[in-house]
């Protein structure tokens, strides 16, 4: 028996008492011109919480499902892609379906809350990878190495993100389709992410580059900080003019952002392709808790199921697969399960004593989304934890889902063009994002940042209102690797992305710190009374000492990316996705593993072959949705 719990009846009963109730009782009480004092309110309020944490915790708890010995397909890791790939897999009610989380279940209040996102990272949640020491970049980490977060329960890294919903340019997708990904155009990928989208934003409904009968919920913001208007405004100060839809006919420009959000709360792929229907189906089994430790073959290559383990040291239960095994498991374990079963380098696998299957590239062909926050203090109310934690806004939130918790803090962002790559078709090299926020001493540790590069007052808790740009690096040249630490399947792998080894990657970084700096000098905030004050002008920044260069030198601009470059969590492109004549390719464009390999397939990030222009979690979703579609219909073909 393995544990697992079904929170469909969470969210009905929590916005049926929390939110019908408090609407219905203030409806009661402004009608009788009944004047609560602020205790009697607050008391109210307090039952309401505590009602929540008791349904949350006690009553909504999953049951124990069974495991049994065989199922037609297994599924590998409850993320971005592996919920779709098992919810449409079970569409199909002559198939039984085992979908298997290493994590727990998604059913917590800051999973749910948007602005909570930042306290996930770290938390049971977080598989809390880090980096290997980096000789080119986060040179103000501690020990030079950059912390991976990566989602750990139902809905993966979808549970843990904040939520952007943006799929990238149409030449990302065109160039996936030249490089010999037969069926990846942007024409070709298109009608997948319409299939999933359930678009509430009535200004985007009916346009043909939006669905609306799918099961992820993407809207608009509820709430957005008049900064991030500003922010569209600047934009229009230094050239880049506004965009509508980033994800509509043309992605160039700036706008506020979508979000994978259902009525204020996050839309996990959890939340959208298994809680809302899919999780109760008879032939779909979901067990969480279970760590898969490495895909089973026989003698003619053909993957026959899984192992998987309770923990560490817990015996390998095996469960085998009639039809087909599915790696979901994303960029980072994938590649690891895939090199543990005896799929990879071959010397690599034979460092670790593992038997070789198929000897492959296997996170050969690592790439991540990078940016530099530029931090600036001003002198209005932004996202800091003492102006956003406040009873109104909790209350605000739990019973209208509305006000500034359920913003998901990136609320604009801007795809743009520095010049300094030239080979990507109409496809931005810049994105980037403002953040109304100056970062915390807990923002900065989940940077990984040294001590002494974070400020005194910080560490001893001080808030401030700021605004942070963050420039984003699109299409890094720097390729790194996944490799294993051992043959354990408890270690985690060694993930070294060697960043900005390549000098244009750093040459687009500072481009886009440059412009960020250009963008708050937009009359557009001095005409609204906004004031912003570079941190790097501030006497207590600890880079002033720090930095041996010039302020404003090209020396500077370098130390500065160098030094606080940071993952933006979009590692792709390990299992590779490629010609079979293609060396550098672990999965053809039906994303079935090569190498003579059969009943084996990798859907997520991680087949991608170069990154896109933007966040990845709708292309991940997308590559779920195709994934699953071609093993239905090969199904069918048999
Ligand atoms: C902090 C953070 C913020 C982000 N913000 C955004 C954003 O705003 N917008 C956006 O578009 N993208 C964002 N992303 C990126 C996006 O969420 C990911 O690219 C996407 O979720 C990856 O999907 P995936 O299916 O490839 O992998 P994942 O969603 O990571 O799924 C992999 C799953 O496999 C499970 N698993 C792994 N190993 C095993 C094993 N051995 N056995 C069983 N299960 C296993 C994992 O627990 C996990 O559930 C963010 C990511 C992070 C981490």
């Amino acid at each position: 028996m393995l544990s697992l719990s079904s929170p469909v009846a969470l969210g009905a009963l929590n916005a049926l008492i929390v939110g019908g109730v408090g609407h219905f009782v203030h409806r009661f009480l402004d009608s009788f011109s009944i004047q609560l004092t602020t205790l009697q309110l607050a008391m109210f309020y307090l039952v309401l919480v505590a009602e929540w944490f008791f349904l949350t915790f006690f009553l909504c708890r999953r049951k124990p499902v069974r495991v049994h010995r065989e199922y037609d397909y297994i599924v590998v890791g409850a993320g971005s892609a592996g919920c779709v790939v098992a919810a449409r897999l079970s569409e199909d009610p002559d198939v039984n379906v085992l979908l298997v989380e290493a994590g727990g279940d998604d059913n917590a209040f800051n999973v749910r809350t948007p602005l909570a996102s930042n306290m996930l990272q770290g938390s049971e949640r977080d598989w809390q990878f880090t980096t290997v020491p980096q000789k080119h970049c986060s040179l103000g980490n501690v020990n030079q190495v950059s912390k991976w977060p990566r989602g750990k329960c139902l809905g993966g890294s979808s549970a843990i993100n904040y939520m952007a919903y943006v799929r990238g340019h149409k030449d990302d997708y065109n160039t996936w389709s030249k490089m010999g990904c037969e069926g990846w155009s942007y024409e070709d990928v298109l009608p997948y992410f319409l299939r999933s989208e359930n678009q509430t934003a009535e200004r985007l409904k009916g346009n043909k580059y939006h669905g609306t009968g799918g099961e992820l919920d993407v809207s608009d913001l509820r709430h957005v900080h008049k900064l991030s208007e500003m922010f569209v405004d600047a934009c229009a100060s230094v050239g880049i003019k506004k965009v509508s839809d980033y994800n509509g006919e043309d992605q160039l420009g700036a706008g506020l952002c979508q979000v994978t959000q259902s009525n204020g709360e996050r839309c996990s792929s959890a939340r959208a392709f298994l809680h809302k229907n899919a999780g109760s189906r008879r032939n779909l089994t979901i067990a969480t808790g279970c760590h898969v430790t490495r895909v089973t073959f026989n003698d003619a290559k053909q993957a026959t199921g899984i192992l998987m383990s309770r923990a560490a040291g817990a015996p390998a239960v095996p469960v085998l697969a009639r039809r087909e095994v599915v790696l979901c498991g994303g960029s980072v374990q994938s590649p690891q399960i895939l090199m543990l079963s005896g799929v990879g380098p071959r010397e690599e696998l034979e460092k670790h004593g593992i038997a070789v299957v198929a000897d492959l590239p296997v996170g050969r062909n690592l790439q991540d989304h990078l940016f530099v926050p530029v931090p600036y203090k001003c002198n209005i109310d932004t996202y800091s934890e003492k102006a956003i934690g406040t009873l109104p806004n909790l209350f605000n939130y739990l019973v209208n889902k509305k006000g500034p918790l359920s913003s998901n803090g990136l609320e604009c962002t801007a795809f743009t063009q520095t010049g300094v790559r030239k080979d990507l078709g109409g496809a931005p090299d810049l994105q980037m994002h403002a953040f109304s926020a100056f970062g915390t001493y807990r923002d900065l540790k989940n940077f990984g940042s040294k001590e002494e590069f974070i400020a005194e007052d910080l560490k001893k808790g001080a808030q401030h209102n700021g605004l942070t740009y963050l420039p984003v690096l699109l299409h890094p040249r720097s390729i790194g690797t996944i490799t294993l630490r051992s043959s354990n399947a408890f270690d985690a792998p060694v993930i070294d992305p060697r960043y900005l080894e390549h000098p244009d990657d750093v040459k687009v970084l500072v481009e886009g710190v440059k412009l960020a700096e250009r963008m708050t000098k937009s009359p557009v905030y001095s005409a609204a009374g906004v004031e912003l004050k570079a941190y790097v002008d501030c006497p207590e920044n600890p880079v002033r000492k720090l930095c041996p260069h010039e302020i404003g030198s090209d020396q500077y601009y370098e130390w500065t990316v160098r030094h606080s470059a940071s993952t933006v969590y979009h590692p792709v492109g390990t299992c590779k996705m490629g010609r079979a004549s293609d060396p550098s390719a672990v999965v053809d464009a039906r994303l079935r593993v090569l190498g003579g390999v059969s009943k084996l397939r990798v859907v997520d990030c991680s087949i991608m072959p170069t990154l896109v222009s933007g966040n990845t979690n709708a292309p991940a979703i997308m590559v779920g949705e195709k994934g699953a579609a071609m093993i239905r219909e090969d199904r069918k073909a048999k």
